[in-house]
């Protein structure tokens, strides 16, 4: 059975969608069977990936309102291993479509297994929010990978963070773990940076990545072309950094081929 991942903070602009087009992108040139679900209404998971959000049949909006069944909406990506559940603009009228339902926030939950078996890693890119299609992902997920950008007030709307895990593992979810912090956009020469890397270490201690995500404009380009990192540029300083993390994160999930 797969496991589910939310990649998750609530703090805006943190690479999360970074993080998991590119982490998905290198798990899935490992050999193991990835689906990324974009649950934010922005849909940059979806453009980054190469997916031509006017030409969609079903998105995850119409699965959370149960108009549809999870399994119409897998587009396959250009990639080998690598699907992708959508996103569209109507999700961010689904917060309140929502809010009248029962087992509201459940629904993502109930979807996802039914494709569990099908893959070996489900990865969603949450919105910079702690509204209903939040916990709909912590609710449905085994972990939460969380991004920390390596910058001013780095730390700030964290404990709200670990609050929001507390209270959905107590209510929602009993076995919701942290799966790891993952430290991004890296800048060697300030000391910023540095201070903030120790700083997240302190917190989270053994939870934190050793491997580093730098500031990298390749990075930060590669989603205009629908390409994850190792596509758009496969020797750049970013994509190096993701194919390490990748396998980081596959050692310690002893998942390793
Ligand atoms: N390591 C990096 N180097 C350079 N640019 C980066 C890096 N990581 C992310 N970016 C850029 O920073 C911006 C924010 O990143 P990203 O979209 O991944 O964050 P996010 O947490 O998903 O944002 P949101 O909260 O809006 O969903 C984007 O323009 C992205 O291209
Ligand atoms: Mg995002």
């Amino acid at each position: 059975m797969g496991k589910v991942i939310a990649v998750f903070n609530q703090k805006g602009g943190v690479g999360k969608t970074t993080t998991n087009v590119n982490l998905s992108a290198c798990i899935a040139e490992n050999g193991k069977k990835v689906c990324v679900i974009d649950i934010d209404p922005q849909g940059n998971t979806t453009s980054g990936l190469g997916v031509d959000k006017n030409i969609l049949e079903y998105t995850i909006y119409d699965i959370i309102i149960e108009e549809a069944n999870i399994k119409e909406a897998i587009v396959a990506t250009e990639y080998e291993n690598l699907h992708l559940i959508p996103s569209s603009v109507q999700l961010a009228g689904a917060e309140i479509e929502l809010t009248g339902m029962k087992n509201r926030e459940i629904k993502l939950k109930q979807a996802i297994d039914e494709i569990k078996n099908d893959y070996d890693y489900i990865f969603i890119d949450c919105p910079p929010s702690l509204g209903l299609l939040t916990i709909n992902s912590l609710a449905a997920v085994d972990s939460v990978l969380i991004p920390i950008q390596c910058e001013y007030y780095a730390l700030e709307g964290v404990s709200q963070l670990m609050n929001t895990i507390q209270l959905v593992k107590k209510n929602l979810n009993p076995n919701l773990e942290v799966q790891g912090v993952v430290l991004s956009m890296f800048d060697g020469r300030t000391n910023l940076s540095i201070q903030v890397v120790d700083e997240v270490k302190n917190y989270f201690k053994g939870k934190v990545y050793t491997t580093i995500i730098p500031r990298n404009v390749r990075l930060a380009e590669a989603p205009s072309f629908g390409q994850p990192i190792i596509y758009y540029d496969k020797k750049s300083k970013g994509a190096e950094a993701y194919a390490e993390l990748a396998e980081e994160f596959l050692y310690l999930e002893e998942d390793v081929i």
